[in-house]
Order: structure tokens, then sequence, then C-alpha cells
């Protein structure tokens, strides 16, 4: 692995651009982020959201638990043969990056017990702004962060804020608490994402992800638009 200062330059070895976007059979997303900026609710509102129109299924990744996956269970978002837990008992990003074996597993795994599927969301575990999916385990990769930790995350970079196909920075309700300027999140995500998407959401306002489920769909047309 090339050292922290380097990572925006790092080169995918799973990766082959030519290829991306061709791959046959569900829409893979992967869902990344610090830990606790609200993967888990994304992915509960998404399967809640999308579940109806879309032949869907969700791998969770934690280190040494099942909690994500259970978390999806007990809120029975998914019948359970759609959920797919993934214990990575190291850091996180290895699994979602370097080593995507189990993630690969888990995904082939719910390809095999629904031939039909058009869309798997693949949750990171928890991590720290230098994470990102292989594009070998998803297709396109959604970084959520929160406004909790102040508005300086976005200005703040690294290969998940600046490199991501879509920037979710979610709990704006919180904002007036801990006096986050979502002007400022909004200015200086802009100025690093080259022109791809960020939106400010909250979760607890609309438990039903309204936007992103946009992008999902919008994601969704565009493979089909490439693949007729
Ligand atoms: N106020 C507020 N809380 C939220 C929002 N979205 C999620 N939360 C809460 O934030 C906490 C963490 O959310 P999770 O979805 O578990 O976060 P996560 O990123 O999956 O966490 P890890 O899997 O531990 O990395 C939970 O208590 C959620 O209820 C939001 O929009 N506003």
């Amino acid at each position: 692995m090339p050292p922290d200062h380097l990572l925006d330059d790092y080169v995918d070895p799973y990766d082959d651009p030519a290829a991306r976007g061709r791959r046959h059979g569900p829409l893979r997303v992967g869902l990344g982020g610090p830990v606790g900026s609200g993967k888990t609710a994304l992915a509960a509102a998404l399967c809640r959201t999308l579940g109806a129109e879309l032949d869907l299924a969700v791998v969770t990744n934690d280190i040494y638990t099942t909690e994500d996956a259970d978390f999806l269970r007990r809120h029975a978002v998914l019948p359970d043969d759609r959920i797919e837990a993934v214990q990575t008992g190291c850091c996180p990003h290895t699994a979602i990056r370097d080593d995507i074996t189990a993630n690969l597993d888990a995904v082939e795994l719910l390809e095999a017990r629904h031939p039909g599927l058009e869309l798997v969301l693949v949750e990171s575990g928890g991590d720290n702004l230098t994470a990102s999916f292989s594009y070998g385990l998803v297709d396109v990769q959604v970084f959520v962060v929160d406004v909790a930790g102040g508005d300086k995350v976005p200005r703040k970079g690294g290969p998940g804020v600046t490199a991501s196909d879509l920037l979710v920075v979610n709990k704006t309700d919180l904002a007036p608490l801990v006096g986050a300027d979502l002007d400022v999140m909004r200015r200086d995500a802009a100025a690093v994402r080259g022109g791809k998407p960020t939106l400010l959401i909250s979760l607890r306002e609309d438990p039903a992800a309204t936007e992103v489920a946009a992008w999902v769909r919008q994601q969704l047309r565009s493979r089909a638009a490439q693949h007729a």
C-alpha cells in the first residue's frame, strides 16, 4: 500500500477503466464513510424506498460482529436471505479495496440465491477519510460523512470525499447544534469534487433518503443505456 499522503493517486489493481460500467448482473453500489456517519441508516432507507420496485440485496461489513446486518434484519428492511454479513477482522478498507475476496463471495452468493437481482448495496465498515472501494467490487461508490464532526470535513479531502461518485453529507438536522455551516460544506465539497454530485441530507428528517434513491435510479438508467 502507498503511504496515506499518496492515496489520492492510488491505482486500484482490480480496476479496468475500459471495463468499468460494462459488468453484467446487478448494479453494485458501495456505501463508505467514517464510523457513525449514517451508512447503515442510509442502507436501511434505500432498502425501504427501493425494495418494492427493485430486486435488491445488501452486504454489510463489520470488523468483529455482524451488528449492521443484525440491525437491518431486526428492522426487517429486506427478507433475511437478502442480507449477507462480512466480518473483516481487519481495517474495513482492506476488505473493500485491497483484498475484496470475502465481499465478492458475499455478492456472488446473493446473485446465486436471487438470479434476478438488480441492485446490491455493499456497506463498508466505518473507516476514515482515506477509505475507498475497489471498482473490482462495486460499480459506483457513495461516501457518507456527517455534520457532527464540524463543517471542516469536506475541506480535508481524501479519496472518499474527492473521488466518490456521490458525496452524502448526512445529519443536517444537527448543524445548528454543532455550529456547522452547511453552505461552507457545500462550497468546500464542490471545490474538490470536480463537478461530481454532493447531497446534503438528514435521514432523521427524510427517512426515505429520497434524493439518494433518485441518484441510484439514475445510475441504473445510465447502466441500462450503456448495455442497450
Ligand atoms: N440526528 C441524526 N442522527 C442520525 C441521522 N442518520 C443517522 N443517525 C444516527 O446516527 C447513528 C449512527 O448511524 P449508523 O447508520 O449506525 O452509522 P454507520 O455509519 O452505519 O456506523 P458504523 O457502521 O458504526 O460505521 C445512529 O444512532 C443513527 O440513528 C440523521 O440524519 N440525523
